[in-house]
């Protein structure tokens, strides 16, 4: 046996839910950059948990079912108030806060298709809420109860700030989540269905899936963007940065793909988001200093950036905070987290690989007085 470090190049399952095949990404065989053009992120929900685009009655029903589970248990806002929110990582909250809402749900346990869908409905709108309540509470202000009339995007954002978006903040935050919502056997994805093959039930899939998330090689890349360009602070200091960073070895947050060696279809379409509203706030330097990165490491390293480069200067000028970047991911990933787990039961078989063993050789016992 011999092991393939970091499982490259391995494939562990079959799926029909999204590819990448010669750098080109799709939902469900529709292209992400007419999903990213011409999309609401309900109609990916959709796409991604029943294998077609809905038509108008059933996108409505999707967006009622959503808006009516959308509330969080009084119980579990009263407790989170007691926490200490402010000095824990919102992905940590956010882990732990969707553990705890299966203790809510009647269905936890329920493993049948409609008990799944029902499962499934409550953790996309409640996650959505969560991450806005969660801040609103940390800053000391009331949650914001959604607005029916509203979708998903406009939603998220009034829920944050507790005012309606403009139409360009709407789109661009539409956007974001309907180009981050699945990837085919990305590290959360592959964690959620490794612990819901053991017949584990769906929140355990997801609270995994948030965890693996939240690491710097995966989603919580987009946060640790923004503090590298904070750092760097304006366009002169780019190349000093970089020459240190690669003398020093140093992984540069928001670049290279495992799977992507011609760049990330998604990263052109936050690029061009990141430039227009980095020109509406007129804090253009992220835009700027950005493009200088992707054009320096592209020639010195051949390295491109990823989804989570230009979303970190798209975040932040829609003014949410830094450390919410990862959990918003969290929001629109969960969609297709669902999907692979729904996928993953529909013909379920234990994922469990080998290890090629490279410890010791058999030991003899040492009695604990002889050692
Ligand atoms: C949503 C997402 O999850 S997208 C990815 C988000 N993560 C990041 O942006 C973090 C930065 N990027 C990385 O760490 C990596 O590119 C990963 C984790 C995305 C992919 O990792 P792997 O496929 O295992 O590639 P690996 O880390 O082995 O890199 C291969 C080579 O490219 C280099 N490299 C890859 N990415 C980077 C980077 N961001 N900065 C500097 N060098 C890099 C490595 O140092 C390595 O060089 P070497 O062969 O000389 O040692
Ligand atoms: O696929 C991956 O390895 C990481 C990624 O880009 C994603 O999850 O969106």
């Amino acid at each position: 046996m011999t092991a393939t470090r970091g499982l490259e190049g391995v494939v562990a399952t079959t799926s029909s839910v999204s590819s990448i095949i010669d750098d080109v990404l799709t939902y469900r065989g529709y292209s992400i950059d007419d999903l990213a053009e011409h999309a609401t992120f309900e109609e990916v929900i959709y796409l991604l948990w029943n294998g077609k685009l809905p038509n108008e009655q059933e996108l409505n029903s999707l967006k009622e079912e959503l808006s009516k589970a959308s509330a969080l248990p009084a119980e579990l806002l009263q407790q989170m108030k007691s926490l200490p929110l402010s000095e824990a990582h919102p992905m940590t909250v956010l882990r732990t806060i969707v553990s705890m809402l299966a203790m809510y749900d009647e269905d936890s346990e329920d493993m049948s298709v409609e008990g799944n869908y029902r499962k499934a409905v409550r953790l996309q709108a409640q996650m959505s809420t969560l991450v806005t309540a969660f801040s609103r509470i940390r800053d000391g202000k009331e949650p914001v109860a959604p607005k029916k009339e509203l979708g998903f995007a406009a939603n998220f954002l009034y829920m944050l700030t507790g005012s309606e978006p403009d139409e360009i903040s709407e789109n661009a935050f539409n956007q974001a989540l309907v180009l981050h919502a699945d990837h085919e056997l990305n590290a959360s994805t592959f964690t959620a269905r490794v612990c819901v093959a053991t017949l584990s039930d769906m929140y355990s899939g997801i609270t995994a899936a948030i965890g693996a998330l939240k690491g710097p090689l995966h989603g919580g890349a987009n946060e640790q963007v923004m503090k590298m360009l904070s750092e760097i602070g304006s366009e002169e200091n780019v190349e000093s940065y970089l020459k240190n960073a690669i003398e020093n070895k140093k992984k540069i947050m928001g670049f290279g793909h495992r799977v992507y060696k011609n760049g990330d279809p998604r990263a052109k379409h936050l690029r061009e988001m990141s430039k227009q509203l980095t020109t509406i706030t007129g804090e253009e330097k992220w835009y700027t200093m950005s493009v200088q990165l992707e054009e320096t490491l592209k020639a010195e390293k051949g390295l491109l950036p990823n989804v989570d480069f230009y979303s970190a200067s798209v975040y932040h000028s829609l003014g949410i905070p830094h450390d919410l970047f990862t959990p918003i991911f969290a929001v629109s990933r969960v969609s297709g987290w669902i999907a692979h787990i729904l996928e993953q039961y529909e013909n379920n078989r234990l994922i469990r690989p080998r290890a090629d063993y490279i410890g010791p050789d058999m030991q003899t016992f040492v009695p604990l007085e002889q050692r």
